[in-house]
């Protein structure tokens, strides 16, 4: 009886499915159409399609930049793999001041209430189970006993919470990929073999299911900024969604741990929904090697596949070939692999052609400089643009990095704020925000949070710019220029929580886009009183 589905209308038997979500079905075409006006508060705007196992979301609407695509709570949450010993009730890092171990199992956690917290329940009952409690002795360092959590809790679905489980179960584990790397043994020992022995488990699981379920949380599970570490959850329909360095959606959490999908650019319908797993402001040789060695695939999306990257030259390095002004890069980075070099990278403008080598040399040796950048040091990082600015394509990825963490240091420093900086580096600032948003919206106008903080900086520093430049009458048209950069900064941000500095900054843009209606008004009236 399970497989049959009732009309949301009228409870009979239904055979058809709601195109939108395909959750919920319907017994005749005239009962769907009467059910919408409910429905379309829940339905979907996606549907998840399979191709040969490999399931991906496609719209099924036009979506507007700033919806909701998605907002569903954990199936599952736990510590990241390597990890400081934390509270496994509420995640956070150990107090070593004022934790105290768990009354049953000896796994420190806060207090009583973070013993009693359901996230704790698999790890405290297989601890009790196997007879001895645990002890944690050392804690501002990365402890081994803590990779297993997360796994452990995966192990607990599948024994006791099938429904949850069969969730978890039909998940990526990519093993064939993993098998082949060393990481892959060393689960099998720090993981797989540690959980069966320790927590006397070998009678009910075996290692090669325990490696599965390392796969799944490696593939699918997303790393959540709301406490210090981080911790790792599990999300069902958001595991679907399949990887774009030039994404159309992105990702938030609400302060309960929801992941919220949001889409970034307006999405056609019948458009594959793409999130980036990676950092869009790396440069493309670093992506492609960090989404194959954490989720094990080389990344082949149409931003890789263009050397250029959309003719913003973000991986080019100018030419040293005496008198040419042209800039070198390889015919595709494809080519890259564990085992295989990058093809010569070759000048745009005179053709000549420089080894792989050769190249990776010159960007070793700069990111050398870029690693040892001293921390908010503005001077420092102005001094690295204009030595790498010789060497770099101005929309190079360490350039871009620099004149980023610049934008967002300008004004911020010791106890300045904007109107005490210098004009020279308010120019600075406004041409930095300016280029990166520029280069964001080409390379990955789905991604938001970046764009939010960067056009939040914007706004003020225009608004700046004409408070110390502009006549009354330049002013309006410069402050109403500030507002229009500064509600692009708020719809970016406005799904933000306020736990995070995001969600903090959305709120002073609210407050500041009030500030400047009365700012207007009151240079209108200034504007009107001097005409008469
Ligand atoms: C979170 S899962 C994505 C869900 C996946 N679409 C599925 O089959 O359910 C991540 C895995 O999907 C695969 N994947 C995601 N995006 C990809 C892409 N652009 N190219 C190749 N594989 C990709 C990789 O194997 C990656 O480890």
């Amino acid at each position: 009886m399970s497989g049959l589905k009732v009309c949301a209308f009228c409870q009979n038997l239904a055979f058809q499915k709601c195109s939108g979500c395909q959750v919920v079905y319907y017994c005749t075409r005239e009962h769907q159409k009467s059910d919408w006006k409910k429905h379309k508060k829940n339905c979907n705007p996606f549907k998840i399609c399979d191709e040969v196992l490999e399931p991906y979301l496609v719209a099924t609407r036009d979506i507007k930049p700033g919806e909701i695509i998605i907002q569903e709570p954990p199936l599952l949450i736990g510590p990241s793999q390597v990890t400081v010993p934390i509270c496994l009730g509420c995640n956070k890092a150990i107090d070593v001041e004022k934790f105290k171990p768990c009354s049953k199992c000896g796994w420190p956690v806060c207090d009583s209430t973070c013993e009693k917290s359901p996230n704790h329940i698999p790890d405290c009952q297989y601890t009790v189970s196997k007879g001895s409690k645990v002890t944690i002795s050392t804690f501002g360092s990365i402890h081994p006993y803590y990779q297993c959590i997360t796994v452990l809790r995966c192990l607990y679905q599948k024994q006791f919470l099938p429904d949850i489980w069969n969730k978890i179960n039909v998940l990526q584990s990519r093993c064939s990929e993993r098998k082949s790397t060393s990481e892959y043994e060393k689960d099998r020992i720090s993981i797989a073999q540690f959980i069966l022995r320790f927590f006397k488990l070998k009678h009910i699981f075996n290692e090669e299911e325990v490696l599965r379920i390392c796969g799944i949380v490696k593939v699918n599970a997303h790393e959540v900024p709301l406490t210090t570490p981080p911790y790792l959850a599990l999300y069902e329909t958001s595991s679907t969604l399949t990887h774009s360095c030039s994404p159309n959606c992105n990702k938030t959490f609400t302060k309960n741990g929801s992941l919220i999908i949001k889409a970034g650019t307006h999405i056609k319908k019948g458009e594959q929904l793409f999130l980036c797993y990676t950092d869009p402001l790396w440069g493309t040789m670093d992506r492609r090697r960090h989404l194959y060695e954490t989720k094990f695939f080389w990344c082949s999306c149409k931003r890789c596949s263009d050397s250029t990257e959309f003719f913003t030259y973000f991986n080019a390095v100018r030419c040293q070939s005496s008198d040419c002004s042209g800039y070198l890069l390889p015919p595709t980075f494809l080519e890259q692999s564990i085992n295989r070099k990058l093809p010569n990278w070759i000048c745009n403008k005179c053709s000549c052609v420089n080894s792989s080598n050769h190249v990776q040399e010159i960007l070793d040796r700069i990111g050398l400089d870029f690693k040892e950048l001293p921390e908010k040091d503005i001077a420092a990082a102005i001094n690295f643009l204009t030595i790498y600015e010789k060497y770099l394509h101005n929309n190079h990825y360490y350039l871009t990095k620099v004149k980023y963490t610049l934008s967002q240091l300008i004004g911020h420093e010791h106890e300045t704020n904007l109107p005490q900086i210098s004009d020279e580096n308010l120019a600075r600032k406004a041409k930095f925000c300016q280029n990166i948003v520029n280069l964001l919206n080409i390379l990955a106008p789905g991604e938001s949070r970046k764009k939010g903080l960067i056009l939040f900086e914007l706004h003020a520093t225009v608004a700046e710019l004409g408070r110390r430049n502009a006549d009354p009458h330049q002013l309006v048209v410069i402050i109403q220029e500030a507002k229009k950069i500064l509600i692009e900064a708020s719809e970016a941000l406005k799904h933000e929580s306020e736990c995070f500095p995001e969600g903090q900054i959305y709120i002073q843009a609210l407050k500041n886009l009030k500030e400047m209606e009365v700012v207007l008004i009151t240079l209108h009236q200034k504007i009107g009183d001097a005409c008469l």
